[in-house]
């Protein structure tokens, strides 16, 4: 029962837009190599600014994870352009294949679902895929329709024969967490879990993305993380929230959990905090 902090950090992952190449190049030495760095799809990116981010991660010996946002895309012939590109780079052999936020889909692909059922990812060489997980559910998404999501999605990869890997919306909250993992592995799905988690940021600018992504922040909540609601001027990282998951995980019971920093207050930043609070873990004797 219970796993070490130590051991829930090792091997995290974290988050970059394409507007972040220069706090990547800036964060890059205090980075383990290996390290895998989502890059974002979001509607104020192009495809030159996600492959060019994209190149740049590999150029740091870290290992990119590309987002694909199944309702941004417009056609079958901007996803094939899109996994080309990356695959000219040796970029894509792991994605993240998420719905996207637009209400209607811009293209052929309603959901992550058809983007991976297309077959055409395992064409441009991608090995492992990232699917979306929702611990407090989605604001605009039914939890019937994400558990559904979520079960053909794990089943399609299974019968392509393509390993994947869930990674979740972030949370200030253990407790919906574990129960969610609990409820994951309930339904026999078994494939590693990447924990969502804010690096640290200003408080306000972590209540605004809560709100913006439906994740809870109750004055209880916050307490407990670590800030308070009324007082919005100072930072808060995840240390209380890393710790109490690690104390509440058993392997044989959860199964494969890591972290995943979304690193709202920079990537430097997050990536000090995380160098620092492992050296504090394991003080130098
Ligand atoms: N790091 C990121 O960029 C993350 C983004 N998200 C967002 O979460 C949402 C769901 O993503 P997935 O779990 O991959 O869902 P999905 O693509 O597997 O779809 C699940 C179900 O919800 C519907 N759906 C998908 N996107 C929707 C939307 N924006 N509004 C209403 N219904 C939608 C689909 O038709 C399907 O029935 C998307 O809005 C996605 O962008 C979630 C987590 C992280
Ligand atoms: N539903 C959902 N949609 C998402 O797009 C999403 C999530 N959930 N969960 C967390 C991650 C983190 N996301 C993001 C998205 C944008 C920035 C960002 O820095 N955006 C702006 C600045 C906007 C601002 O400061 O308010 C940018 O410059 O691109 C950071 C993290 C996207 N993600």
């Amino acid at each position: 029962m219970a796993i070490t902090p130590a051991e829930l950090i090792d091997d995290f992952s974290l988050e970059m837009t394409g507007k972040d190449v220069p706090g990547l190049l800036e964060a890059a030495p205090v980075l383990p190599q290996g390290t895998r760095m989502n890059v974002t799809f979001l509607g104020n990116e192009d495809l030159a600014m996600r492959t060019t981010a994209a190149k740049a991660v590999l150029d740091q010996g870290l290992i990119p994870v590309p987002h694909i946002s199944a309702r941004r895309i417009k056609s079958q012939e901007m996803l094939e352009e899109f996994l080309a590109a990356l695959q000219a780079q040796g970029a894509s052999e792991n994605v993240f294949s998420v719905g996207g936020d637009p209400h209607q889909p811009e293209g052929p692909y309603d959901g992550a679902l058809d983007v991976i059922k297309s077959g055409l990812l395992q064409q441009y060489g991608v090995k492992n895929v990232s699917i979306a997980g929702y611990p407090e559910g989605h604001p605009d998404i039914k939890d019937d329709a994400l558990w559904a999501a979520l079960e053909g999605k794990f089943a399609v990869l299974q019968e392509q024969g393509l390993p994947g890997t869930i990674l979740t919306q972030f949370s200030f909250d253990v407790d919906p967490v574990v129960a969610w993992i609990e409820q994951v592995r309930a339904k026999g799905i078994d494939l590693p879990i990447r924990i969502g988690v804010p690096g640290p940021a200003g408080i306000k600018r972590l209540i605004t993305f809560a709100s913006r992504f439906g994740v809870a922040s109750s004055a209880g909540i916050a307490k407990k993380y670590g800030f308070s609601l009324t007082n919005l001027l100072g930072t808060a990282g995840p240390d209380r929230f890393i710790k109490e998951l690690a104390g509440r995980l058993d392997p044989a019971k959860h199964g494969s959990v890591k972290l995943h920093f979304y690193t709202f207050g920079g990537i430097p930043a997050t990536s000090a905090w995380i160098r620092d609070f492992k050296a504090q873990l394991s003080p130098v004797r």
